[in-house]
């Protein structure tokens, strides 16, 4: 596969005298491959808006390197900007305007030939209010107007920063099949969000990053399974030996984290044979071993460090990434 974004230790630094050093981006490394939906996910204060705006030339960075579709920029940025789409702060409109009146101009001033704009309008799934003034919009219409805007181009990279924001639960799955179509369509799109249930469903592949560096990246199911917290479910063929099974294992020092009627849940099993052996020796036949799928939202929790701590309030920049997590302050809550 060749990749559509790379970014190779990316350095940014802001230093004010009102606010000091502060050090956004500590060689933060990302790949996207073509035709990818890619969530980019971090704590509030990570790193995400100061890495999209760097990529598209709006900030300049300290040191590393990027490539957009193979071309270096910010120094190809001019060659490569007709071929992304970008909606990285909430797009303004003019609120008297309708959403085809916005498009047309958008389309005039960006040289792009107008049977684009109904195609776009089509695409969002605003065609049959696109002669409403934007005023009269919902916020989740407004944010479809934003991704046709950035749709106009016909880009090959998309990137959107938060474009679930404030939406319901409907305009969420909407926004969901958008991304699938556009995906099968092959746009590769970089996404960034906090809503990780979504992430998880939309996204073939993500990047976490914590304190401006990368602390997990690969494909949302590989991502997942490495970050398995050995956590496994347990059922024998006889439900009445459960409490038998769980004294016996615990006996062996195997953590049972809690007791169900019809299973028991383990913790920290890197080695399933051994539990299978210690209830063998005690007569007790299993009918299920299987570990219990952790989501992207605990795998972001545990490897930012940014779990909720009850009695503590996080605050922004008190992500960890993974090799300091041992050290780093783990305070919880979520701040901002
Ligand atoms: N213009 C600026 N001047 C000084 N510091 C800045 C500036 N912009 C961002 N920062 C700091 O850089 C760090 C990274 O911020 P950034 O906005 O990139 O994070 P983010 O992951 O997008 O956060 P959020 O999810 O809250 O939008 C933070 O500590 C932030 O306070």
């Amino acid at each position: 596969m060749s990749a559509v974004l790379e970014i190779e230790g990316l350095q940014k630094t802001y230093r004010s005298r009102r606010r000091g050093t502060r050090h956004a981006l500590a060689g933060f490394d990302m790949r996207v491959e073509a035709g990818q939906v890619h969530g980019f996910l971090g704590p509030n204060g990570s790193g995400k808006t100061t890495t999209l705006r760097t990529l598209l030339g709006l900030i300049k960075p300290d040191g590393g390197r990027m490539a957009i579709l193979g071309r270096e920029v910010p120094r190809a940025l001019p060659e490569v900007a007709g071929q992304v789409g970008a909606i990285v702060e909430s797009p303004q409109f003019f609120p008297h305007f309708t959403a085809r009146d916005t498009l047309d101009l958008l389309a005039s001033a960006g040289d792009v030939p107008r049977h684009r704009v109904a195609e776009v309008l089509e695409l969002v799934g605003l065609r049959d209010r696109a002669d409403e003034r934007v005023k009269t919009y919902s916020l989740g219409m407004k944010q479809r107007l934003a991704v046709a805007s950035a749709l106009l181009k016909n880009p090959k990279l998309l990137i959107l920063d938060e474009p679930a924001n404030g939406l319901d639960p409907g305009g969420i799955r909407e926004m969901r099949a958008l991304m699938a179509d556009l995906a099968a369509a092959g746009m590769t799109v970089v996404l960034s969000s906090h809503i990780l249930g979504e992430v998880q469903l939309i996204c073939d592949s993500v990047t976490i990053i914590s304190l401006g560096r990368r602390v997990a990246t690969g494909p949302v199911a590989e991502v997942l399974a490495q970050h398995s917290s050995g956590t496994v479910r347990l059922r024998l063929e006889a439900v009445t030996d459960l409490p038998a099974a769980a004294d016996a294992l615990t006996r062996a020092g195997v953590q049972v984290a809690t007791r169900h009627d019809d299973h028991l849940l383990l913790r920290g099993v890197d080695k399933p044979a051994t539990v299978t052996r210690i209830l063998a020796d005690q007569g007790l036949y299993l009918s299920e071993l299987a570990p219990v799928a952790v989501d992207l939202e605990s795998v972001f929790l545990e490897l930012t460090a940014t779990a909720p701590v009850p009695g503590q309030h996080r605050q922004v920049d008190e992500s960890a990434g993974a090799e300091t997590a041992a050290t780093a302050p783990t305070q919880g809550g979520w701040g901002v």
